[in-house]
C-alpha cells in the first residue's frame, strides 16, 4: 500500500512568518522576577551569577495567556503546560524556518535540531517553573541532558542555545529574565529526574519527531504531568499540523491555518485550539466501527514501526485506505480528531518506549474517547521511570474498533513469530 504522508512545510513557514495573533504586545516589565517569592524560583534564577536582569527592549511580544477553566482539577498546571509548550514552539519554528532556508535538510546537519531541542526543553521548564503551582519540589523527565554541552568543541553550540533563548524570552516579554551559559546548562539539567510511582512528575519530549523536524515535516513538542503514576494532562503542540482535519489524507489541510495545540485533562475531555489561540474546540475520536472503512496513522520512519507486521493488521482488518505515515505524536493528536481511526506503533526487538514519547499523547486521546493500550491490550504504565514497560507495540483506537483491533493485532504477531522462529 501506498502511504499518504503529511509533510507541511510551505504551511510552516507561512504560519511563523505571518504577524500573529499568538501573542499580543505588552509593555515589558524589568520587574517581572521581583513578582516570585524566592522559594518558587528555579535555582539557576536564585544564583546570581547565572542571570540577570534582561536588558529592556521595545515592543516584546508576550505569549497570550491560555485559556483556564478556574475550578476544573490541575486548570494552573494545565494552563502552564500550555503557555510552555507554545513558548517552545515559536523558538522550534524559527530555527526550522532558518533550516529550511539554509537548505540543510537535503544535507542532513543534526546541529539546529540540537539547538532547537536543547532550546525547547529550557524554556519549558522555566515556564512550568514560573508559572505553575508550587509543589514539593519540582520534577521534571526529560530527553536531553547537558552532558554532550559541556564537552570540548561544544562552545559554539553552547553560544547558540544561550542566544536563542534568551531572543525568544525578550521577544515574549514574560519575563525578564537573562540566561547565561552556566544556567543554560543548570536549565536543561532541571530535566534528569527519573519519575516514578509516586509524587509529581512533568514529562517532556522537547521535540518530538526529530527527523520530521529536520525534514521540515511534523513534530510536536509534548508535555505531560504524571500524578502517582497516573498521566493526568497532557499537551501537544504541533507548529505544522493543520487546525482543521487532515481527513483527506493528502497532506492538504481542510483550512489554511496551520499549528494545532491539544490538550487533555483527566476526566476533562480533550480540546484542540490554534497555536496562535482560538477558543478551545472540544474533540473526539471518530466513531467509525466497521475497520474496513478506518484508516491507520503508523511512524513516518520505516526504522520506528515493523510496517511488515502493521500491514499484515490493517490486511486482516480489511483496512482499504492506505497508511497515514506522520512524524511524532501529531498522530495522537490527529486520531484524538477523528481524522483517522488506528494507530499502531510496533517498534523493532529490543527498543524500549520512553514515557515522553507517548504520555501527552496517549491522555488526548483517552480524553477524547479512545482507548490506548499495549499490544496484549494492557494499559500503559507510566510509573516505572523513564521507560515503559511494554509487551511488543502500542495501538490506539475508539472503543468500538478495539476488540477487533486487538484480535487481529495478536493473530498478526502469532503469524510473524511462527514465520521467523526456526524449526
Ligand atoms: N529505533 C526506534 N524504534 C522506535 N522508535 C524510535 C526508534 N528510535 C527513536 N525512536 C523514537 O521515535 C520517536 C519518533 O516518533 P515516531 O516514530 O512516531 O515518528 S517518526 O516517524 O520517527 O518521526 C523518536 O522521538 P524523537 O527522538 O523525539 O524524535 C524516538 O523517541
Ligand atoms: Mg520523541
Amino acid at each position: 500500500m501506498a502511504a499518504a504522508r503529511v509533510g507541511l512545510a510551505s504551511h510552516a513557514l507561512h504560519a511563523s512568518s505571518s504577524s500573529s495573533t499568538l501573542v499580543r504586545r505588552l509593555p515589558h516589565s524589568r520587574l517581572a522576577l521581583l513578582l516570585y517569592p524566592p522559594r518558587i524560583l528555579p535555582t539557576y534564577l536564585r544564583s546570581c551569577p547565572y542571570v540577570s536582569a534582561a536588558p529592556a527592549r521595545p515592543r516584546p511580544r508576550r505569549l497570550r495567556a491560555m485559556s483556564q477553566s478556574a475550578g476544573t482539577p490541575y486548570a494552573a498546571e494545565l494552563a502552564a503546560a500550555k503557555k510552555a509548550v507554545a513558548l517552545a514552539a515559536r523558538l522550534c519554528q524559527s530555527v526550522q524556518q532558518n533550516i529550511l532556508q539554509a537548505g540543510v535538510q537535503s544535507k542532513p546537519d543534526k546541529s539546529p535540531v540540537t539547538v532547537a531541542d536543547y532550546g525547547s526543553q529550557i524554556l519549558v521548564s522555566l515556564v512550568l517553573k514560573m508559572e505553575a503551582p508550587p509543589s514539593d519540589s519540582f520534577s521534571l523527565v526529560a530527553e536531553e541532558d547537558s552532558e554532550e554541552l559541556r564537552k570540548d568543541g561544544a562552545e559554539e553550540i553552547l553560544e547558540n542555545i544561550t542566544e536563542l533563548v534568551n531572543e525568544t524570552i525578550v521577544d515574549d516579554g514574560s519575563y525578564s529574565i537573562f540566561f547565561s551559559k552556566e544556567g543554560i546548562l543548570a536549565a536543561i539539567d532541571d530535566g534528569k529526574s527519573e519519575g516514578g510511582p509516586s509524587g509529581r512528575h512533568w514529562v517532556l519530549d522537547p521535540i518530538d519527531g526529530t527527523k520530521g523536524f529536520l525534514r521540515g515535516d511534523q513534530y510536536a513538542i509534548a508535555l505531560a504531568l504524571i500524578d502517582e503514576g497516573k498521566v493526568v494532562l497532557g499537551v501537544l503542540a504541533c507548529p505544522n499540523l493543520p487546525l482543521g482535519s487532515i481527513g483527506n489524507l493528502n497532506g492538504s489541510s481542510s483550512g489554511d491555518q496551520v499549528g494545532a495545540l491539544f490538550s487533555a485533562t483527566i476526566g476533562c475531555g480533550a480540546e484542540v485550539e490554534s497555536l496562535q489561540g482560538s477558543p478551545p474546540q472540544k474533540i473526539s475520536v471518530c466513531s467509525i466501527d466497521n475497520s474496513v472503512n478506518a484508516s491507520f496513522f503508523e511512524s513516518y520512519e520505516a526504522a520506528h514501526s515493523m510496517q511488515d507486521l502493521t500491514s499484515s493488521i490493517a490486511e486482516k482488518l480489511g483496512v482499504q485506505a492506505p497508511p497515514v505515515r506522520i512524524d511524532s505524536q501529531a498522530k495522537y493528536g490527529a486520531l484524538a480528531r477523528g481524522d483517522g481511526a488506528i494507530y499502531l506503533r510496533f517498534p523493532h526487538t529490543g527498543y524500549r518506549e520512553k514515557i515522553w514519547d507517548h504520555a501527552a499523547g496517549s491522555i488526548v486521546v483517552t480524553e477524547a474517547g479512545g482507548v490506548v493500550t499495549d499490544a496484549s491490550g494492557n494499559d500503559l504504565d507510566f510509573s516505572k521511570g523513564r521507560f515503559l514497560d511494554l509487551d511488543t507495540g502500542i495501538i490506539a483506537t475508539n472503543k468500538q474498533l478495539m476488540p477487533s483491533l486487538l484480535k487481529a493485532v495478536q493473530e498478526a504477531i502469532k503469524e510473524k513469530n511462527q514465520a521467523t522462529s526456526p524449526l
